[in-house]
Formats: structure tokens, sequence, C-alpha cells
């Protein structure tokens, strides 16, 4: 039998995370404090602890190799508590997160056709100028 933490797990979705983190507040009464001004306040509190997490490192390499077991616990913490807040502000902001962000891509696409001789980050900027195939750490 799937337990109901492997179900969350398999079928994770922006919507379930809204919903999830609509219930969340709801049940503690927090609504009036969420208000997008706060939400958007919160969100960027959790990106400096991301950022936190990197300062100091110099370059990590992809997957983070040398990275201990519960800095990578902790790294994955921080990204989540980005993504609620954000999930939250879109959330009563009226924007649907996951439509808004496919349109985006899409457009992204159409701005900056494959093969098109115009980079928008410098080669510094994407490990060393080499070409690599693939941007997923676990394939790299
Ligand atoms: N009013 C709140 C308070 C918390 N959260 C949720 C969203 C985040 O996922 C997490 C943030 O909780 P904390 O403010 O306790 O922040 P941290 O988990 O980062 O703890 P700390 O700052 O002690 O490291 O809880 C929320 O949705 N609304």
């Amino acid at each position: 039998m799937v337990s109901e933490v492997g179900e969350e797990e398999e079928g994770v979705t922006l919507e379930f995370l809204r919903k999830k983190m609509a219930d969340f507040a709801k049940e503690r009464d927090w609504c009036q404090y969420h208000s997008p001004r706060n939400l958007l306040l919160a969100l960027v509190g959790e990106v400096g602890e991301l950022s936190e997490i990197f300062q100091w490192k110099g370059e990590v390499a992809k997957g983070l190799p040398d990275w201990k077991e519960e800095e990578k616990v902790h790294l994955g913490e921080e990204l989540s508590d980005v993504l609620l807040y954000l999930i939250q502000l879109s959330d009563v902001c009226g924007i649907n997160l996951g439509q808004a962000a496919l349109r985006k891509a899409r457009l992204n696409a159409v701005k900056y056709p494959v093969g098109l001789d115009k980079e928008p980050l410098s080669k510094s900027n994407v490990g060393g100028g080499g070409h690599e195939s693939d941007c997923n750490a676990h394939h790299s």
C-alpha cells in the first residue's frame, strides 16, 4: 500500500502545493497576515537564507559532489521555503503560477530562438565557456 506521503511526493504539482499552503494558513488563522507585501518580504528573506548557504564558498560544481548530506538537506529546505512563499504570493495576487510560468517559458523561447547568435549570459557566467549538452546536474 502506498503511504500518504508517497502519494504526495509522486504527484506533486504547483496546484497541490498551493492548496496545501492555503490550508496551512487557514488552519492557523494566518490569512490575515498573508498580504501580498508580507509574503513578498517573507520570500525575499528566504532568498537571503538561500544565498547564505552559497556565501563565501566560491563556485560550486553541479550536483554539489563535495557537499555533506546535511548541507544538501538544508539547501532543499531553503529552496522549498522560497518556492512555498512564491506560490502563496502568486495565490493572494490571483495569479495562476503554473499557467503564467508556462506562458513565460514560451515567450522566452520566441525571444531566444535555438541557434540564435545572441547570448543572454557572458561565457564567463556559464561555467568556463564550454558547451554543455545538458544543464541538469544529473546528466552532466
Ligand atoms: N506566516 C508563515 C510562516 C511560515 N510559513 C511557512 C513557509 C515557509 O516554508 C516556512 C517558513 O518558516 P520560518 O519563518 O520558521 O522560516 P525557516 O523555516 O527558514 O526557519 P528559520 O528562519 O528559523 O531558519 O513556513 C508560512 O507559510 N507562513
